[in-house]
């Protein structure tokens, strides 16, 4: 019999360097098994796989890449050629003009107020996701209830509704395509020669044109009513021109954007919920006090944008499950020019992985690193965290354009929920952190609920 576990659930890094073939088969497992142990306790790691590369846990050097020195780390062309067949040339993958031009599109839909317009929506969401507690028998599954939750969000925001979406279908689809193009093409990350077999790649192609399919379609209809009425997101790109060459986005142009705005618009914030939901099923403690905080504030009712200010608990939990849990626990760059780093030389061809996970768990800079502890983001413990020891949302010029939208949804819903069901382990054995292109529990979050 398994006792109650007390401790979130963890990985345990490897302590000697991985031979080729080993690093091959933890990165179509786990990428998080990827990083050795000695990342959650130096500042740089490096390592040789058939070409050198380094793994930054360093706050200073974190700086250099993301702000001081960013023209000198474009993102990784591995990371870029994977995502390509599924968002082409989108914000998210461009460099230079082409990404400057896009970011000052779609910005005026992030901006604060306009996101403060977006919470009736996400209170509509939250509604509905109790419903489905409610019926749900006693126990659920959140990564899925999460996702249920948050495309609906993003359906609205970006195309003013899901009638042209089947959910699950579109939602097993992005899983198929992080499991499958993701986990292979991180054996191109470390320079593995093409004849090592990507079994992943074609069953990713068919989950590509899956999702592309039912994009183009809500696009379609779209364009066959009166496009300039609806003031979402779709609108915004089909009206958005380059100031200085009156460009305007081509039709694939916005399926690809639309496409990376409607995945990465839900399943990241879905995964910090589910996260943050596992925690508190650990921490009744903790549970009880992010309740008690949310009941004071919302007597029964759905909470909406005003509320969130009086229940800062709330959000730091969410930000302690992102610390743990970083919903995108990786990223890549590639240096143009030879540069030191955490005192390290780095030169052009080497590959910079961004271990967040490591970073997020550094024994330098975090106390008890791997145990939640919500105050460590109280207003005062929070300024004392340096800018780039905890970067969820990346930073500088290229940070995450919906991280206010993303922590707006978060917290609706969780307090939301939080102050109506008692969440509880369905079993003492916890999933596990994987990662391929997300962080995810493997094999999810089964939680018993109970009307509160
Ligand atoms: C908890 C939720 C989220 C997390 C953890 C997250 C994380 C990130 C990170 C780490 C980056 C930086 C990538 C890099 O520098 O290479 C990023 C960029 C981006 N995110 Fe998010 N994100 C979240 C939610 C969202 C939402 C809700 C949207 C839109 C609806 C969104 C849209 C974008 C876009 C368009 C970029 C690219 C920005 C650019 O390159 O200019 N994200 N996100």
């Amino acid at each position: 019999m398994l006792d109650r576990p007390t401790l979130p659930p963890t990985i345990t890094p490897h302590t000697r360097p991985l031979t080729i073939l080993q690093s091959v088969r933890a990165a179509r497992r786990n990428v998080l098994e990827l990083i050795p142990e000695i990342a959650y306790q130096q500042p740089i790691v490096t390592g040789r796989a058939t070409s050198r590369w380094h793994m930054i846990q360093d706050p200073a050097a974190l700086k250099r890449i993301f702000l001081d020195n960013v023209d000198n780390y474009p993102k990784s062309q591995t990371m870029v050629r994977m995502l390509r067949p599924a968002v082409g040339d989108s914000l998210f993958t461009s460099e230079g003009e082409a990404w400057r031009w896009q970011r000052r599109a779609v910005a005026p839909v992030f901006a604060q107020r306009n996101v403060n317009a977006l919470a009736p929506m996400m209170t509509a969401t939250a509604e509905r996701a109790s419903e489905r507690l409610d019926a749900a028998g006693g126990a659920a599954e959140m990564v899925r209830e999460m996702l249920s939750a948050t495309f609906d969000v993003i359906c609205e925001v970006a195309l003013s509704g899901r009638e042209h979406f089947d959910g699950e279908v579109y939602a097993a689809a992005i899983s198929r395509y992080f499991e499958t193009v993701g986990r292979a093409s991180l054996l191109d990350f470390l320079h593995v020669p093409d004849w090592v077999p990507r079994p992943g790649a074609i069953a990713g192609r068919g989950a590509v044109k899956t999702m592309h399919a039912m994009v183009a379609e809500a696009i379609a209809a779209r364009r066959a009513e009166a496009p300039g009425g609806a003031d979402d997101l779709l609108d915004h790109m089909m009206k958005a021109k380059d100031p200085e060459t009156g460009h305007s986005m081509s039709a694939e142009d916005v399926l690809h954007n639309m496409q990376f705005f409607i995945v990465a618009g839900h399943e990241t914030t879905a995964l910090a919920l589910s996260w943050s939901l596992l925690l508190l099923a650990l921490d009744l403690d903790a549970q009880e006090r992010a309740r008690e905080e949310a009941r004071a504030v919302l007597a029964g009712r759905a909470a909406g944008a005003d509320d969130l200010s009086k229940m800062p608990f709330i959000g730091q939990v969410i930000e302690e499950a992102m610390r743990l849990y970083p919903p995108v626990g990786m990223l890549a760059r590639d240096p143009r020019e030879a540069d030191v780093l955490a005192g390290r030389d780095i030169n052009p061809g080497e590959v910079l992985f961004l271990p967040f996970y490591a970073l997020h768990r550094h024994h330098l800079l975090w106390e008890r690193p791997d145990r939640f502890d919500p105050d460590r983001f109280s207003p005062e413990a929070r300024r004392k965290i340096d800018k780039y020891q905890y970067l969820p949302f990346g930073a500088g010029p290229r940070v995450c354009v919906g991280a206010n939208f993303a922590m707006m949804q978060a917290e609706i819903i969780l307090a939301t929920l939080i102050s109506r069901f008692r969440f509880d382990l369905a079993s003492f054995a916890l999933p596990k952190p994987v990662m391929a292109m997300t962080l995810r529990p493997d094999p999810g979050v089964r939680l018993a609920v109970t009307r509160a």
